[in-house]
């Protein structure tokens, strides 16, 4: 093994996600309109502990670019790599309107593989840290926008993930939720946890490690 492998192998060891030259068009949904171009060549790492921001124009293409990074969307080139469990949590809430939050949680803790002990305690903390407690038992559809974000952070989170991916997460939170939000992004990022937020508010920036702005399907990292 030459000194470059072995050096770009120690340093991509650090990675918890690295994406080079990502490609992804989307077919035309109708019949005689035109495919959309959106990722031309998009690259970006992730380290652990740190807090990544992405911006960029809406319709650039950011939601799609964390689906990939994600896994649960194909590019059509480029290599994703993931070292670490993953949380995610999507623009739209991905639950189900006729369970109650109460088995939300049971649902998820059982794909995620935990048992009934780490279920209860990763629910019962993240209610009380994220201040839910009170709507376990409503059903998601009686709960407000800004609940369910609430819950939707929570599930992303109850499987203790190295890293988590937010497209922008917040939508719908009061300002007290918000704090609350950056209070436990900071206490993850201390235990070594990594983030990557979609962000439109410049007023986050001083919150963020590095910054990449997504535009013309590329990403490169801007000044923050
Ligand atoms: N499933 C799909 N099929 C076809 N086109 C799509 C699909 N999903 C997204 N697009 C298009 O791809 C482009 C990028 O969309 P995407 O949602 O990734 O952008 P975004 O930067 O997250 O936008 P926003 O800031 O508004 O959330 C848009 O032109 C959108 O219309």
């Amino acid at each position: 093994m030459n000194e470059v492998t072995q050096e770009s192998e120690a340093e991509f060891g650090r990675k918890i996600i690295s994406a080079n030259d990502i490609t992804k068009t989307y077919g035309s949904r109708l019949p005689f309109t035109r495919s959309v171009e959106v990722l031309t060549g998009a690259s970006i790492n992730v380290y652990p502990g740190e807090i990544v921001g992405i911006v960029g124009e809406n319709g650039s293409g950011k939601s799609t670019l964390m689906k990939i990074l994600v896994g649960v969307l194909d590019q059509d080139s480029g290599d994703v790599t993931r070292n670490g469990t993953i949380g995610w949590c999507p623009q739209e809430t991905l639950l189900y309107d006729r369970l109650t939050v109460r088995e939300t949680f049971r649902l998820f803790g059982t794909g995620y593989g935990l048992d009934e002990d780490e279920m209860t305690a990763a629910m019962d903390d993240l209610a009380d840290r994220l201040d839910f407690e009170r709507y376990l038992d409503y059903r998601v559809d009686h709960l407000s926008g800004g609940n369910r974000q609430k819950v939707n952070l929570g599930i992303a989170l109850m499987h203790d993930p190295d890293v988590l991916l937010l497209d922008e997460p917040y939508t719908g939170f009061d300002w007290e939720t918000y704090q609350t939000f950056w209070d436990l992004s900071e206490a993850l990022v201390a235990d070594d946890i990594s983030i990557v937020i979609i962000s439109h508010l410049l007023q986050e920036r001083d919150r963020i490690d590095r910054i990449y702005e997504l535009k013309d399907g590329t990403l490169s990292e801007v000044e923050n």
